[in-house]
């Protein structure tokens, strides 16, 4: 009771969430929590709605019921743009521009952590040496690394993931837990969907699984 850490709110919090698409629920009730240093492995098959909840928690998609907090606090969606960093299925990136462009503009757009570069990141997306190759020249693992590169220089403490291995090497799989390891010690929190737990990052980890009594 006395204990200040014992009050501290998670970073992102869900409380009765769900979401229908023609009056036929995707997913819900579902109430969970990640706290600052933790991972949540969103899992089911095919189809159990685990996109659609990234896509709520990141506020491109509306709920139909529930509360999302951040913080403690109920989060707008001028709090999660500046909490919440989302690499979805497919890269955002701007075909025509070249990788330092890509990351210089959405650097502009979304900020940049204190302490890392734009050079420094492609270094450990091992894209050093792709700084001028353009985004539409690049194989589907190194749109997926400069993604993460991306995702690295972003100063949101939430890190939402969805399928983050796919199209990856082996030495892409670990670098992606290297960097959601490294993520959580810096304080921060991911919410990762897979499909199995063969690539889990090695970290404290909650798991959330989806489809078939979904809460
Ligand atoms: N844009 C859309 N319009 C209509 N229905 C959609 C749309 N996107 C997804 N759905 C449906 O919503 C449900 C959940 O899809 P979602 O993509 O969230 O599943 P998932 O768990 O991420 O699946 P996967 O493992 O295949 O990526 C599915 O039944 C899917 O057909």
């Amino acid at each position: 009771m006395t204990d200040a850490t014992a009050h501290t709110p998670p970073l992102l919090a869900a409380h009765g969430l769900s979401f229908a698409r023609n009056e036929q629920a995707v997913f819900g009730p579902l109430d969970f929590a990640v706290e600052s240093g933790e991972a949540l492995l969103v899992q089911g098959d095919n189809g159990a709605g685990k996109t659609t909840l990234l896509r709520v928690l990141a506020g491109l998609l509306r709920a139909d019921a529930g509360e999302i907090e951040i913080e403690g606090r109920r989060a707008r969606s001028r709090e999660r743009s500046h909490a919440i960093a989302y690499l979805g299925h497919l890269p955002a990136l701007k075909a025509d521009l070249g990788a330092v462009e890509n990351l210089e503009f959405l650097c502009g757009l979304h900020g940049r952590r204190p302490r890392q570069t734009i050079a420094g990141a492609l270094g450990i997306v091992g894209l050093s040496g792709y700084e001028d190759a353009l985004a539409r020249q690049l194989s589907a693992g190194q749109k997926k690394r400069l993604s993460l590169a991306r995702l690295w220089l972003s100063p949101a403490p939430l890190w939402l993931l969805d399928e983050p291995y796919a199209n990856l090497d082996l030495d892409g799989i670990h670098l992606v837990n290297r960097m959601i390891s490294a993520h959580l010690q810096d304080g921060g929190a991911a919410l990762v969907t897979t499909h199995g737990a063969y690539a889990a990052p090695p970290v404290r980890t909650r798991e959330l699984v989806l489809g078939g009594g979904d809460a």
